[in-house]
């Protein structure tokens, strides 16, 4: 399964199109408009996404909601189109009018300075519309279209926030991975608020007092995925390890900026004898560990165990207290100042994450098995599980 996505970020419309995606699969676009609305909250976001209510248009690959096995075209439309129609128009013609609002102050932090030079503009507008997170919202459609075929096959995939700023989530405070209704019910605004009351509490403040001193924050993700078969991706080649496609994913996505698995960096302050995941046995589960400090990876494949994934977002690098930058027209220096900006966008982030990883997981599982038709697919990943019990 190979996916594609494309669009401006006040151009008219955002779109993705997604190939390899079994016929027989039962698609919502309801599910996919509530992951895109969980990916637009968030405290700490600017006012765009007020004027932003994003909706999925399915435009191809699906008939009575079933898809048919070609490629699916999902589209959203930019409502802020409306106010940059002339100067984002795809059509019109350049004229003195329409080219107004050109970009020459580069903003530390973002591809505005690199992308000009790299691509021969001096109109850095043409870099900064593509290398937005706006770009994000189709990944989070694709995602959806993706968990939606993971659960037809049991598994699911739920993305949080962990930490904002300083302020750590309690992590005891999260049920056990392995209760995936609770879990989903406290996750469910990918916010710490629904799971750790007073780190929420505290992190509001945080980022009132961050956005009033014209500051911004990161902070850091979780991704859990629970009932993967064990043996997806392989040891084999640098280049089939899944764990390195997942660690590729996270780190596409815009601000983020490492990645780690189970206890991850953590994992470097205790000796072997208490980072293991040792492996057990009943004739009822098979064989599994009887910990996840590795966060379901051995050799590059899955063992079994919840995969658990982070990744550390850096802070917004938009800052309403001006940056020093120089003016690629001019080569003077200036002061940044920003028309609006998110102070944080770590819930949204979290959304997106979730949405990788289930691109990632559902793009190894449908390379491992049949990938024509959904019925077959699942067929053979019961068969599979099977013979992993009896092994
Ligand atoms: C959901 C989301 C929202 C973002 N919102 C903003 C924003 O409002 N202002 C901003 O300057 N950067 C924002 N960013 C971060 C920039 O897109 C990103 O830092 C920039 O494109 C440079 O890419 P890099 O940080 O990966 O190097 C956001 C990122 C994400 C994931
Ligand atoms: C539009 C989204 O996020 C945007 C990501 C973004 C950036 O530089 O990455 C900058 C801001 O864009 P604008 O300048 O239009 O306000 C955010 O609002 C979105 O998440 O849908």
């Amino acid at each position: 399964m190979r996916y594609t996505t494309a669009g401006e970020s006040h151009g008219p419309k955002l779109t993705a199109v997604i190939e390899g995606i079994p016929a027989g699969l039962t698609l919502s676009a309801d599910k996919i408009n509530a992951a895109l609305a969980r990916r637009q909250q968030g405290y700490g976001r600017g006012n765009r996404m007020k004027i932003e209510h994003d909706q999925v248009e399915i435009v191809s690959g699906v008939r009575h909601q079933i898809t048919l096995g070609s490629p699916i075209t999902l589209q959203v439309t930019n409502r802020d189109y409306a106010h940059w129609d002339e100067i984002m128009s795809p059509t019109a013609v350049a004229t003195p009018e329409n080219s107004i609002r050109q970009v020459t102050k580069p903003r530390p932090g973002h591809a505005d300075l690199v992308g000009g030079q790299k691509y021969q503009q001096r109109d850095l507008r043409n870099v900064l519309e593509r290398s937005s997170a706006r770009e994000t919202t189709m990944r989070v459609a694709v995602g959806s279209v993706c968990q939606q075929l993971l659960a037809a096959i049991n598994v699911e995939v739920l993305g949080f926030v962990q930490q904002l700023g300083g302020i750590h989530a309690d992590p005891a405070k999260l049920p056990e991975l392995g209760d995936l209704a609770t879990l989903r019910a406290v996750t469910e605004a990918s916010d710490v608020r629904t799971y750790d009351e007073t780190a929420a509490t505290k992190i509001q403040t945080l980022i009132d007092a961050t956005k009033k001193a014209g500051d911004t924050l990161g902070g850091v993700v979780e991704v859990v995925a629970t009932n993967l078969p064990a043996g997806l991706g392989s040891y084999v080649s640098a280049d089939t390890k899944l764990d390195a496609k997942l660690a590729q994913a996270i780190v596409s996505i815009n601000a983020f900026k490492g990645v780690e698995f189970g206890d991850g960096f953590g994992l470097a302050e205790h000796p072997g004898s208490e980072d293991m995941d040792e492996i057990l046995y009943t004739p009822e589960r098979g064989f599994y560990r009887g910990s996840d400090h590795l966060g379901g990876f051995e050799g590059g494949m899955t063992n079994g165990e919840p995969i658990i994934v982070k990744g550390v977002m850096k802070p917004i690098p938009t800052l309403y207290k001006p940056l020093n930058s120089v003016d690629i027209a001019t080569k003077e220096a200036y002061k940044a100042n920003v028309e609006r900006s998110d102070t944080t966008a770590v819930p949204a982030a979290a959304v997106v994450a979730e949405a990788m990883v289930a691109i990632t997981l559902a793009q190894a599982v449908l390379a491992k098995f049949d990938a024509d038709a959904l019925p077959r697919l699942q067929a053979q990943v019961t068969a599979y599980r099977k013979e992993l019990a009896a092994y």
